[in-house]
């Protein structure tokens, strides 16, 4: 069955890592320096406003209550309201720009990372399914949101907040620090086992998250087969068992979370309780006054909560840097197919010199000593049994793929020399289904070209006898195809398709035949879209209908990833080979 999830190596990265990822993840923020920094100001002036509080109640106390004077505590007052103002202000700017910049941060990085797929070629996407890829620009990139707006956030706020927390605590009194340092022993050991354990709970609830995805989106998706075979019960069977899992997961992670927090909590009332008691005795042998005690209090409240945050900080590092390496390892895939140096010429010899191909990440070899030399406006068409490698090679021949060995030239150019823009310009590939964008009719021919004016767009129909067809519909070529081009039929769909290349107007056409059936009326259209297309260009078409042979200069057959047979169709049928016998199988089966 098909999983997704799982805690593998990726999920976790040694320190080592971690922090060679988060360096280069502060280097990408380097364009939002100025936010950041504008964040950080306001984070010290609220953190400053927090820990100024206890200072004012200390002075309002001391000097205003004990001491009698009315001017000094309405100004202790006035001056609390002020800061708690201030404070709250901040507080909210901060909340604005480090959203700015974490927002900013993340549409560069969407951009970027989206640009280098559509960069890649064939071999990239043989290795990442589109799942993967579009997991990695959602999920991946939000939990580097988290680390960008709350990590890096509460880092600086909780350092800087116990930093001078401390500090006034021992300006107060070291004697009171002291005692309320006490806890701390048990505060470092409990966070310590809240981070391994946390992290274990959290990679268990991460897989198991994505294994009831996984069951979800069978069950919904495979719905009719499940129907079919009256399987329903036992899908649901599965569910519940999946889910069962994930609660128990759930309840677990929240249970390592519920002891630590609260542990902390208790030893927070604790060391404010010491505080109280110890103070109080202070206060009497006349070493602290009262305010010092109840700043103290405020204080140690003030301290605890980002001791708590810098705890779960660990591990929204930990997951985020996992998630922010997968997202490097695909930056960093240079696209095989590179950029050359010399422009195709406009027309020329089509040369495949002795080529061998192996797909990446697989190590049996598909094809091997293929040769072939296609004339300027010659047709050929590649035959030859299912997996044989004709698919391949006319990948191959557009580039798609570079070959393993031997080199394959047009006009004497070596592709791997041609510049990308002259390559998609001279040779064009017509997969067996276009894909459809939303949008009309023109904008997808227009995908091809898109500096296209409207009449080489029309022109461009016309040539294939496609235009008519199109203006028959109530917005002619201005219909709106729906998703996928489901507003058009089958046979509509390869016209749009094929208006494409004629748009392009390359020197050499790589056709992949549809192998579903149109109907005939369709059938015809579309194959006299395509003689016309072919018309005056060298075409290698991956063929699947004898007529589509039967119309080609010259046939190749390609049978175990080699090429076997090479001729007319009458010489090959002359030839009583592999060709001979699938022609006659074909002649026998066609209707009387
Ligand atoms: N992306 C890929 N990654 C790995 N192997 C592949 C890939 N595409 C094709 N193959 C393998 O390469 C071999 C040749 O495939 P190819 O598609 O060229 O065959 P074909 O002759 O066009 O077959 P068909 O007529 O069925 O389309 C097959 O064994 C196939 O399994």
């Amino acid at each position: 069955m098909f999983r997704m999830g799982g805690i593998d190596d990726d999920d976790k990265l040694d320190s080592e890592a971690t922090k060679r990822v988060l360096r280069r993840a502060i280097r990408m923020g380097a364009p939002f320096k100025k936010t950041v920094f504008t964040a950080l100001a306001f984070v010290a002036l609220s953190t400053t406003g927090l820990l100024l509080g206890p200072v004012i109640v200390r002075y309002g106390i001391d000097n205003g209550i004990d001491g009698g004077d009315r001017d000094v505590l309405r100004n202790a007052v006035i001056a609390y309201a002020i800061v708690v103002v201030v404070a709250y202000v901040a507080a909210r700017q901060q909340y604005i720009f480090v959203n700015r910049a974490g927002e900013g941060l993340l549409q560069a990085l969407r951009v970027r990372t989206f640009d280098h797929i559509q960069k890649q070629s064939l071999a990239f996407f043989d290795r990442y399914q589109s799942g993967v890829l579009i997991s990695r620009m959602t999920a991946d990139i939000e939990s580097m949101a988290e680390l960008v707006q709350w990590g890096l956030l509460q880092f600086v706020a909780a350092v800087f907040l116990i930093s001078i927390a401390l500090l006034l605590m021992l300006a107060l009194s070291w004697e009171l620090t002291l005692v309320a340092l006490l806890v701390m022993p048990i505060i470092i050991i409990a966070s310590r086992k809240f981070q391994r354990d946390s992290n274990a709970a959290y990679l268990v609830v991460r897989e198991r998250v994505g294994q009831n995805l996984a069951e979800l989106q069978e069950g919904i998706s495979g719905v009719r087969v499940i129907q079919a075979y009256a399987q329903e019960g036992e899908q649901t069977r599965q569910f519940v068992e999946s889910n069962r899992s994930l609660y128990k997961s759930h309840v677990h992670s929240i249970r390592v979370s519920t002891w630590y927090f609260g542990l902390v909590e208790a030893m927070g009332v604790f060391a404010t309780a010491l505080a109280i008691g110890i103070g109080g005795w202070l206060e009497n042998r006349g070493d602290v006054s009262v305010g010092t005690i109840v700043a103290f209090v405020l204080l140690l409240s003030a301290l605890f909560e980002p001791v708590q945050q810098l705890s779960q900080l660990y591990n929204t590092v930990q997951s985020s840097a996992a998630a922010l390496n997968k997202l490097f390892t695909i930056l960093d895939t240079e696209p095989d197919i590179q950029d050359g140096t010399h422009d195709l010429p406009h027309r020329g010899e089509l040369v495949v010199d002795d080529i061998g191909f192996t797909y990446p990440a697989t190590d049996t070899p598909v094809l091997g000593g293929v040769s072939l030399r296609v004339a300027d406006g010659e047709r050929l068409a590649l035959v030859g049994p299912t997996g044989a490698g004709k698919s391949t090679v006319a990948k191959l021949m557009a580039r798609l793929y570079d070959p393993t060995v031997g080199s394959i030239s047009l006009g004497g150019i070596d592709l791997r020399d041609a510049t990308l823009d002259s390559l998609r310009e001279r040779i064009v590939v017509v997969p067996q289904e276009g894909f459809l964008f939303g949008g009309s009719i023109a904008d997808n021919v227009r995908i091809a070209r898109p500096g296209a004016t409207d009449a080489e767009l029309r022109a461009a129909l016309d040539a294939i006898g496609a235009l008519e067809r199109f203006e028959e519909f109530e917005d002619g070529i201005d219909t709106e195809v729906r998703e996928r081009g489901s507003r058009l039929s089958a046979g509509e769909r390869q016209l749009v398709s094929l208006a494409r290349a004629a748009l392009v107007d390359p020197a050499v056409l790589v056709l992949d035949e549809a192998t579903s059936n149109l109907d005939p009326g369709t059938e015809v259209i579309v194959e006299r879209a395509l003689d016309r297309l072919m018309n005056g260009r060298t075409t290698i078409v991956v063929a699947h209908r004898l007529s589509t042979i039967k119309r080609a200069d010259r046939i190749a057959v390609i049978s175990g990833g080699r090429l076997t047979e090479l001729g007319s169709h009458d010489e090959l049928v002359d030839l009583g080979g592999h060709y001979a016998e699938l022609s006659s199988a074909w002649e026998s089966s066609l209707p009387r």
